[in-house]
């Protein structure tokens, strides 16, 4: 199996009945894919089957080479996560979370370009408890990308933006995957899926 996200096969069950089965997704470097499907349907159970937080009961799963697992530090590092208990530290304002993160990855960040492209420019100072649902969301995206990773995994990060949230996010989806990661996005929010390379789509 080739690619930084490859699924061959891949069922889980949910209770006595098959929520996915037979599941082949390939990623590759530069690719996005999008998952598709009315509630209920599996969409997170998928995303974390590829976070390693949950073990699909049959099929194959590799991602960045590896099976699945959370809990190492070196799958973390390569693998960037906006799942649904995604959180950020309330106290903290943006463009600490930004400091934070370029401590964490030894990486130089451009605080404030950071900040401009998530449309948080004008909140940088702001605890985060405080920002509205939105811009929370906008924070949660930024701590996501604003760091290094070969895999990138968004859970409905359409969530509580805006209009001109959902256009910037479809976009920067889009810029992600050019730069090299591959992306899977579960979504309800159509027009990413025009833009992923790969459409799986339950119901
Ligand atoms: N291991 C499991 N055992 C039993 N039920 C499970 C298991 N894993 C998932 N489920 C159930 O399967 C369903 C799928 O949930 P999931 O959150 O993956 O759907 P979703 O497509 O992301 O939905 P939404 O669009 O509402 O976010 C849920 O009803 C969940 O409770």
């Amino acid at each position: 199996m080739e690619g930084p996200v490859a699924a061959r096969g891949l069922g889980v069950r949910a209770g006595d009945h098959w929520l996915f089965r037979g599941l082949d997704l390939t990623v590759a470097a530069g690719e996005s894919a999008v998952v598709a499907g009315p509630n209920g349907s599996g969409k997170s159970t998928l995303l974390r089957c590829l976070y390693g937080m949950e073990a699909p009961a049959e099929g194959e799963l590799r991602v960045c080479g590896q099976v699945p697992d959370e809990r190492e530090r070196d799958f973390r590092r390569r693998v960037s996560v906006l799942l649904d208990d995604s959180e950020f530290f309330g106290e903290l304002t943006p463009a600490q979370h930004v400091e934070l993160l370029a401590g964490s990855f030894g990486a130089d960040a451009d605080i404030g370009k950071a900040l401009a492209d998530v449309g948080l420019a004008d909140r940088a100072a702001v605890p985060a408890g405080l920002l509205s649902a939105g811009q929370q969301r906008r924070l949660l995206l930024l701590g996501a990308t604003a760091r290094p990773f070969d895999v990138l995994l968004l859970d409905e990060p359409e969530r509580a933006l805006d209009v001109a949230g959902k256009e910037w996010l479809t976009e920067l989806v889009g810029r992600v995957a050019a730069a090299g990661a591959a992306v899977v996005v579960a979504t309800h929010h159509p027009p990413l899926l025009s833009v992923a390379d790969h459409v799986v789509r339950w119901g």
